[in-house]
């Protein structure tokens, strides 16, 4: 398999965790003052979902004035929206699945791609063409902590970043299991927090988070 030229490798943003807020914003001027909100509670990387009109300009504007943050792109699903985040300034790219397109595009891009899985047939394909580090997607909805653990039997070097369901009450567990090195969750950064601009509520909530964890 030919060497890759990531930035920084999927290993280091899972060990920049432990948590990591998933986040949907609708609004560019709203992308700095939640990046600091969560960063002065502790968190250092943020998954800015393709889910709106403004993601890559709210990627951009992160990449640009927190350079602390190791700011990536979620919902990345072809290999088009790779190249796009890539030129936004992202520094990782992460997918809810994976298809053989999008994990060759991975291969040859300059930043770490982190793909989806929710089976073994999946992870094999991963595997396969050279990757180590999956996100689990929908976690809960999957089997949660259990498939984690069963998975961890045939696939003990396998490194996951679940997502899907997470939150204050569960994400320990997952965090307590060897093959887990980070959860992921919306609940970090709710919808109504972000709509009425309550930037020291996400402190806190990340706070908690980052404490706990
Ligand atoms: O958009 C993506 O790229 C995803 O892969 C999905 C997100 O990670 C989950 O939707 C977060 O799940 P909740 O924390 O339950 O809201």
């Amino acid at each position: 398999m030919a060497e890759r030229n990531w930035l920084i490798d999927s290993a280091e943003v899972f060990a920049a965790g432990p948590v990591v807020p998933v986040l949907v914003i609708e609004h560019v001027e709203d992308a700095v003052p939640i990046a600091e909100a969560l960063m002065a509670g502790g968190i250092k990387v943020l998954e800015v979902t393709l889910r709106t009109a403004a993601a890559l300009d709210v990627i951009r504007e992160i990449a640009t004035h927190c350079p602390d943050a190791i700011i990536g792109a979620g919902t990345v699903t072809n290999a088009e929206q790779l190249r796009q985040v890539t030129e936004a300034g992202a520094k990782f790219a992460i997918s809810p699945g994976l298809t053989p397109d999008l994990l060759d595009a991975g291969n040859a891009g300059s930043i770490a791609l982190i793909p989806g899985i929710a089976s073994i047939s999946e992870l094999m394909t991963g595997l396969d063409k050279g990757y180590s580090h999956f996100k689990f997607f929908p976690a809960e909805a999957s089997g949660g902590v259990q498939s984690l653990k069963s998975i961890g039997g045939p696939f003990p070097n396998v490194r996951f970043c679940p997502t899907g369901g997470i939150n204050p009450g569960n994400y320990k567990d997952y965090l307590s299991l060897s093959n887990v090195m980070c959860c992921g969750g919306s609940w970090l950064c709710p919808d109504d927090v972000i709509k009425g601009k309550r930037w020291s509520e996400i402190t806190e909530l990340a706070k908690k988070a980052t404490a706990g964890s």
